[in-house]
């Protein structure tokens, strides 16, 4: 045998990987790996994101908003995955100025609901949850007049039950109820129950009420102040409460009731000299428009006259002594109370304050100031001509741009005279709107209660996420082939015949 026919030999020898057997071999191996991986991947892998949709209306004093809310379907019981995918803010007052008219109360819905109907696909219409629920407004108006508050709420619950979602019902919640489902709320929004890494508090500034809920270490000496949640396998102690009368249109009314009461007896026009409202501000008001409301008492004595003359000062000064005068605090059977005898933690850790704190604070750029800087800004900002103001925003309703230098002097009152914040704590307040794309609120905490969307056991989350999952999947399957290979390599015995019996 020559040299080269040797040479080739050898090389037969060494390229046994050109042997068919093994080529099949190691093909099947290849292919059983594959079909493996992509076994495990396929039965992982989430199904195309399916959405499931849920509808709540918030039935404000003021006015009603229809929230809609989404989540991916298979993960309903993960926090954070909850959010507000539409909203729609219905036209005209709150559902509780149709006392007198109750079948408008419903028509007025129609608007927003039909434009639920578009947004939510078709095919999930009858799966669709849909919740109404009343606040402030219709509080007071069951106090005033049960059957039309009555009436009011069957010509919404029927209005909804036209519509093809599943109507889940429509009632007046409680105080406690909306301060505690604002607090899930803001606190879902924030990841906080999942990092468990403490909570924010939530206060709620209304049209006819304001809630202030936050977790207390202190003994609560109420029990109506008291709720306590288990969510995601932790303990909360809240402390809430809800002060009907003291939302900021209501708290106008008794600001300016306490400023007529003494001039009731006057026989001339009643001029109300008011240090909340702007210099040259001065428009003709009806006692009905005051005295309209469970909340301010029912005085008779100015049956002479049907309205007063309402004129601005401007002096913060004066305007902040007289909101002082709508809260009592000369008497607390607790050892602390915020006012008007409800008991009171001191405020503890961080607060997200929404709706008309936002609305007011927003308006004012009073958002990221300290009290005392605030309390100077709103000083300068309410002696402001009305002349000057409406120029400066012609856009604004009147109404609004009229009441802001009352409303935020309202807000600076109520947080530091009323729920005792100071300079230092003033800067733990977040005036907030939004939390993602989500309004902060009651209703999305209401929604995820009565769907049962926040487990009081934090669910069992798999080890890996999906990606890291494939991932090692992947590298364990190249890993097990990359080891055939080499064992093969190291451990073959030579199949071919040997150099000695070439030789
Ligand atoms: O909670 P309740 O007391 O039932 O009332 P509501 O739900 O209707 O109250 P909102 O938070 O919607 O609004 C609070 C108040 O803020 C007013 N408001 C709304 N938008 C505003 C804005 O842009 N500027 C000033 N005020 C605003 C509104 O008229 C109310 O008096
Ligand atoms: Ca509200």
């Amino acid at each position: 045998m020559d040299e080269q026919q040797q040479q080739q030999q050898e090389m037969k020898v060494k390229n046994s990987w050109h042997r068919p057997q093994i080529i099949v071999v190691t093909a099947l191996i290849a292919v059983g790996i594959i079909i493996m991986v992509a076994i495990a991947v396929v039965q992982h892998k989430p199904l195309n994101q399916k959405y499931k949709y849920g509808i709540v209306l918030d039935a404000g004093s003021s006015h009603t908003s229809v929230y809609i809310y989404e989540w991916p379907a298979e993960k309903e019981n993960n926090t954070g995955m909850v959010q507000q995918k539409h909203s729609c803010n219905v036209k005209g007052k709150g559902i509780s100025s149709y006392s007198g008219t109750p079948h408008k109360a419903g028509e007025s819905l129609k608007e927003c609901m039909d434009e639920a109907k578009k947004t939510i696909p078709k095919h999930r219409h009858q799966e669709t949850p849909v919740y109404l629920g009343a606040t402030a407004g219709m509080r007071l108006l069951k106090m005033d007049d049960n059957t039309a508050s009555e009436k009011v709420l069957k010509s919404v619950a029927t209005s909804l039950q036209s519509y093809p979602f599943s109507y889940e019902g429509a009632r007046i919640i409680s105080g406690q109820e909306e301060g505690a489902f604002g607090w899930i709320t803001v606190n879902y929004l924030s990841d906080n129950f999942r990092k468990a890494s403490g909570t924010v508090g939530a206060l709620d500034l209304g049209g006819a009420s304001t809630q202030i809920t936050f977790v207390s270490r202190q003994e609560l000496e109420s029990p109506d102040n008291s709720i306590d949640f288990r969510l995601y396998g932790n303990d909360y102690h809240l402390y809430t409460h809800s002060f009907l009368c003291y939302g900021k249109d209501q708290v106008l009314k008794l600001s300016l009731e306490k400023q007529i009461e003494p001039k009731l007896d006057m026989t001339d026009n009643i001029i109300l000299e008011d240090p909340c409202f702007h210099p040259g501000y001065i428009v003709n008001k009806s006692f009905q428009s005051v005295f309209d409301s469970p909340c301010v008492k029912k005085i008779n004595s100015f049956l002479g006259q049907q309205s007063f003359i309402h004129k601005g000062l401007g002096d913060w000064n004066k305007c902040h002594e007289a909101i002082k005068k709508v809260f009592n605090t000369t008497y607390c059977r607790y050892s602390r109370c915020s006012f008007n005898d409800i008991f009171q933690p001191p405020v503890e850790g961080r607060f997200g304050a929404f709706s008309a704190y936002f609305f007011v604070m927003n308006f004012l750029n009073l958002t990221t100031f300290n009290l005392e800087e605030a309390k100077k800004n709103l000083e300068t900002y309410c002696t402001t001509s009305w002349d000057t103001l409406k120029q400066k925003h012609p856009k604004v309703k009147e109404k609004y741009l009229a009441e802001y230098c009352f409303s935020g002097t309202y807000i600076i009152t109520l947080l530091e005279d009323g729920y005792r914040f100071t300079n230092e704590t003033w800067e733990n307040i977040d005036f907030i709107k939004k939390i993602g794309d989500s309004e902060a609120g009651w209703t999305l905490g209401y929604m995820l209660n009565l769907t049962n969307m926040i487990p009081a056991e934090a669910p069992d989350t798999p080890l890996l996420p999906y990606g890291g999952y494939v991932m090692l999947m992947l590298i364990l399957s190249l890993l097990i082939f990359v080891f055939f290979i080499l064992g093969y390599i190291f451990f073959r015995r030579p199949s071919g015949p040997t150099h000695k019996e070439i030789i």
